[in-house]
């Protein structure tokens, strides 16, 4: 294949799929970030994140609900579109959210392949034993699926409120169950979301394909954030898992008040931000 631009030339190789097993084999161990926007993406992809998640936490910190039940496919749609749009190496995973997948495979079908037309490149559900067939269905389809157990928000009110996974012995055993019904539907990765510690390590153990860590501790072989959380843009400090990276609440909070404060004082803009003539 003849590449005929710069931009073509130098345009990098997309990760996907077969790339995150490789790395498990390597016991290399890799970053997901959400992303809901086109320069948040792009910034993400210059900082080297391998995979970048439109999650259905789009919910939260774009639409300002208050859970991620109430976000629509419709809502996401955009949003991995613009992803998709803004980056060019990132494997772009995109979140099925509450209620376009649970009634039917086919229901399931025709969800993730609206993702995968507004650009996503595989497509992330909740649930392990109860979610098995829709992942093959989906999986079936040509589809890549990315598996979520432990906690999982979208079924927080079947759960009982937001939990750790895996704390007794059967519930340890009913999260492995999960885990392991999931990828061996044809998940290439899974996400484990609040899972204790020891239980995720053995998950890792156990599964071929890499899991996914969120508040399970270090024995996963790749960790995922939102990312308004690991960059401290977000005041939520309920999430004990959280590590914050930076200040970005304080940094654009006063980079704002300064372009107010110029603009009342009137020294914004000046001769150097102004047309002459
Ligand atoms: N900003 C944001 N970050 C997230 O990680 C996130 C979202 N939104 N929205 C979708 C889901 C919801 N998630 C959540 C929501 C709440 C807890 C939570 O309350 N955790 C507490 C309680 C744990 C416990 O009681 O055992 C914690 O201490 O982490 C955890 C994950 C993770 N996802
Ligand atoms: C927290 C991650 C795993 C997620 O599912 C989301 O952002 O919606
Ligand atoms: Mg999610």
């Amino acid at each position: 294949m003849s590449q005929t631009s710069d931009t073509a030339a130098r345009r990098p190789t997309r990760v996907r799929v077969p790339h995150l097993a490789r790395w498990k084999a390597e016991g290399r161990r890799w970053a997901m970030l959400t992303a809901y926007d086109a320069t948040t993406a792009g910034v993400l992809e210059e900082a080297g994140i391998p995979v970048l998640l439109v999650g259905d936490s789009a919910a939260n910190v774009v639409y300002g609900y208050s859970s991620s039940l109430p976000v629509t496919l419709e809502e996401m749609l955009p949003l991995v579109a613009a992803v998709a749009r803004g980056t060019q190496r990132p494997l772009v995973v995109a979140d099925l959210p509450f209620g376009s997948y649970e009634a039917s495979d086919a229901q399931a079908v025709t969800a993730a392949a609206a993702l995968m037309k507004a650009g996503a490149h595989a497509v992330k559900l909740e649930g392990g034993v109860r979610a098995r067939d829709r992942v093959a269905a989906i999986v079936a389809a040509g589809i890549p699926v990315m598996g979520h157990v432990g906690f999982t928000p979208q079924a927080e009110h079947a759960i009982g409120g937001y939990r750790v996974a895996g704390r007794d012995d059967a519930a340890a055993e009913r999260t492995v169950a999960d885990a392991v019904a999931v990828a061996d539907a044809g998940a290439f990765a899974v996400v484990l979301e609040m899972v204790s510690a020891p239980v995720a390590s053995r998950i890792r153990e156990v599964l071929a394909v890499p899991t996914v860590g969120i508040g399970s501790g270090p024995d996963c072989d790749a960790q995922v954030l939102v990312w308004q959380d690991m960059a401290g843009l977000n005041d939520d400090s309920r999430l004990s898992f959280v590590k914050r990276y930076a200040d970005m609440r304080g940094v654009l909070r006063g980079a704002a008040a300064a372009f107010a404060a110029e603009v009342e004082d009137g020294s914004f803009p000046d001769a150097a931000h102004s047309f002459d003539a």
